[in-house]
């Protein structure tokens, strides 16, 4: 496969600028490059393989591939109501479907005009634009119980401006009733680890194991925020968006998942953008609900709930050298009936790990990271 440079990699070139001569009958050339400069070495080297092609320079593949222009980019995460969820524009093949972007699994599917038409109503519906996989087909559950499946397509699909040019996109014929009646959100964008994957007969890759290659860093970052959009970016660290310095931990990916170790809370934790609250043990949020006077654990809700309009203490966590602060004011998550409220933080007991979502990422800029040999998670103060 030819690795072609872009145009704009190749226009990059030093100008040389003669200055006047510094008395009348001396004479000498000051050498100023015209601002101008090679941002890396490879691309140096192309620019002149390139120059010398005329004369029988090859440029080696290496230095091809090393120079092809990196991308960025950056993408808009609008909450939901309560910041139930965050979705983002995404564009597969022309058409613009609003999906969650979750770093909890690892499936891109969509609404289709496979489904029922009752079942699709509100939503966005691809039409089967790219080539069909035949004999692939897609099956997923999800911890809140529901779920959906479907058949495969590949496709072009663009996020923030970065193109993954055969993306498999999985077509639903079918979701459960929470998906249909959440007209806001057209589908999923998984950002776990493929290993996850349901595509069946041959799992496919995520959106960005397809692009990761291509970006500048191989790394996206996550600004959720409270009650406003935030953004996801590609490819960079964007550092107006954190305060402080940002922490780095390692990630065990053995479950496909961003998994962590956080201090003072026990068992594995994973970065979940597609969980809406914060799940931890029982005794962490025994303890912390102890500070709210109007708090107790109310069964017939599933969780703690609180007088609305009592004031909440902030949760403070570390990970690895760093610590993050989760405002008292996001862990009233929503009423849920009269002047009742409902916590942010609820018992991660019975799922099997702690669940890092929302309601602790809206208060940090979070990176997912694989520049390294090995996967990391870096947060930052949002
Ligand atoms: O909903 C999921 C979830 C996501 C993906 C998959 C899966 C199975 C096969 C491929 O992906 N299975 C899940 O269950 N949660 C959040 C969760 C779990 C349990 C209770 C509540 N919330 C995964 C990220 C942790």
């Amino acid at each position: 496969m030819a690795h072609y440079l872009s145009a704009a990699a190749l226009v990059a070139s030093a100008a040389l600028t003669a200055a006047a001569p510094a008395a009348k009958g001396d004479f000498s050339i000051d050498q100023v490059s015209k601002g101008s400069f090679y941002k890396s070495g490879p691309l140096a080297m192309a620019k002149t393989y390139s120059k010398y092609a005329k004369h029988g320079a090859v440029m080696p593949e290496n230095v091809s591939i090393a120079a092809t222009a990196a991308s960025t980019g950056s993408v808009s995460a609008s909450p939901e109501s309560y910041d139930e969820s965050y979705l983002i524009p995404v564009s597969i093949g022309g058409t613009t479907f609003h999906l969650d972007l979750d770093t909890g699994s690892s499936d891109l599917w969509v609404f289709s005009t496979q489904q029922p038409a009752s079942q699709r109503s509100g939503h966005t519906a691809y039409k089967q634009t790219g080539t069909k996989k035949s004999g692939y087909t897609w099956n997923i559950s999800y911890g809140d119980g529901s779920g959906a499946k479907g058949d495969v397509y590949v496709d072009k699909v663009v996020v923030g401006g970065v193109t993954a040019t055969s993306q498999a996109v999985e077509a639903a014929t079918s979701v459960s009733s929470s998906f249909t009646s959440d007209t806001d959100n057209d589908g999923l964008i998984g950002a776990a680890f493929s290993s996850i994957n349901t595509v069946s007969p041959q799992q496919q890759l995520t959106f960005f194991d397809n692009v990761k290659n291509s970006l500048s860093q191989k790394l996206f970052a996550a600004r959720l925020r409270y009650h406003t959009a935030g953004t996801y970016d590609y490819g960079y660290i964007d550092s107006s968006k954190y305060s402080g310095s940002i922490h780095y931990v390692p990630v065990n990916t053995a479950n496909g998942f961003w998994e962590f170790t956080a201090s003072g809370v026990s068992g594995s934790s994973i970065a979940d953008t597609g969980t809406t609250l914060l799940y931890i043990p029982d005794s962490n949020v025994d303890a912390y609900y102890a500070n709210v006077d109007s708090a107790s654990y109310d069964s017939s809700q599933g969780g703690y709930t609180f007088d609305c309009d009592e004031s909440l203490p902030d949760w403070t966590v570390t990970i690895g050298s760093g610590s993050i602060t989760v405002p008292g004011e996001y862990i009233n998550f929503a009423p849920v009936s009269g002047n009742t409220c409902f916590g942010g933080i609820q018992s991660s007991d019975g799922i099997g790990f702690n669940i890092f979502g929302d309601i602790f990422l809206k208060a940090t800029y979070t990176v997912f990271d694989q520049t390294q040999s090995s996967p990391r998670l870096g947060f930052a103060q949002g």
